[in-house]
């Protein structure tokens, strides 16, 4: 499909949709169910996958979807897929859970391994963040007009974003052999679209995450000149075997910056 800003309009639209159907849950006495794997479950999740799944069907009524919270597809499948829907229906359950307000829902549109069009939208901040390769990178509040957003360049003290629930010992690792940093906690995909807005300026990520946790961020990120790669400086790649996990990764906004010297001694 083509990549315009009416598209990118639409799953804007999509996006806000689904979030504002969390926020009745959100400020509720919601349960938590705990699915298969341990993490969390709510009302709100299966909401805003409900949601986008039917919205995104009427858009492009050709084109596969893969949501957390969707059924899974076997490998044998997705691999015949050119292009295809990702979402993460709600980004940061955990958030969601503790009242934070760092959670998110994340579309992206994946073609040829590479997320071309992402949209993340944080419903109690009411802002969103959207872009699509040459498109560019944007972020909104309310109904304020979408401003142009791009990662900023300077490394001098580096803003590090940590995750809040998933931290680990190699993070630690990597903060110790930084010379100067300031630590940001944050949940959620969010973690990507403040360094597209120039707000922070590397994520090391070294633990597990799946497709769906990154498509739409990274997706914002290129557009807004950043990148996301491997621990080998690939980036990531999407739809490419049978695993839906990501490898460790890093996120960065300087793609001039050597981010990788401080993985290891
Ligand atoms: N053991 C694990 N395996 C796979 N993904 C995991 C995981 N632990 C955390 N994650 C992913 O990390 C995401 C949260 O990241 P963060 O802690 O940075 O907010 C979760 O998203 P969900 O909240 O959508 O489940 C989940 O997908
Ligand atoms: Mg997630």
């Amino acid at each position: 499909m083509e990549l315009t800003r009416d598209l990118l309009d639409a799953v804007c639209d999509i996006a806000v949709e689904a979030g504002q159907l969390t926020l009745p849950i959100y400020y509720s006495d919601f349960d938590v169910e705990t699915k298969d794997d341990d993490s969390p479950l709510t009302q709100a999740d299966l909401a805003a996958h409900r949601h986008i799944q039917a919205a995104l069907t009427r858009l492009t009524p050709d084109t596969p979807q893969l949501s957390e919270e969707g059924a899974e597809t076997p490998y044998a499948e997705r691999r015949g897929w050119a292009e295809h829907w990702l979402v993460d229906p709600l980004d940061g359950t955990r958030e969601f859970v503790n009242k934070n307000d760092q959670f998110t829902i994340n579309i992206a549109l994946i073609r040829d391994h590479v997320p071309v069009l992402g949209v993340v939208y944080a419903p109690v901040l009411d802002t969103l963040w959207f872009g699509a390769g040459a498109l560019g990178a944007f972020c909104q509040t309310g109904d304020d007009a979408p401003r142009r957003i791009a990662v900023s360049t300077r490394a001098d003290t580096p803003r590090v974003l940590v995750s809040r629930s998933h931290r680990g010992s190699e993070v630690d690792a990597v903060l110790a052999r930084m010379p100067d940093y300031e630590p940001v906690t944050m949940g959620s995909s969010l973690k990507f679209c403040v360094i597209a807005e120039g707000r922070a300026d590397f994520y090391p990520r070294l633990g597990p995450t799946s497709e769906w946790d990154t498509g739409a961020g990274d997706a914002v990120l290129r557009a807004a000149g950043g990148a996301i790669t491997d621990l080998h400086g690939h980036a990531l790649a999407y739809n490419d075997g049978d695993s839906i996990l990501n490898p460790h990764f890093i996120a960065f906004g300087d793609t001039e910056h050597d981010w990788r010297a401080y993985l290891s001694d």
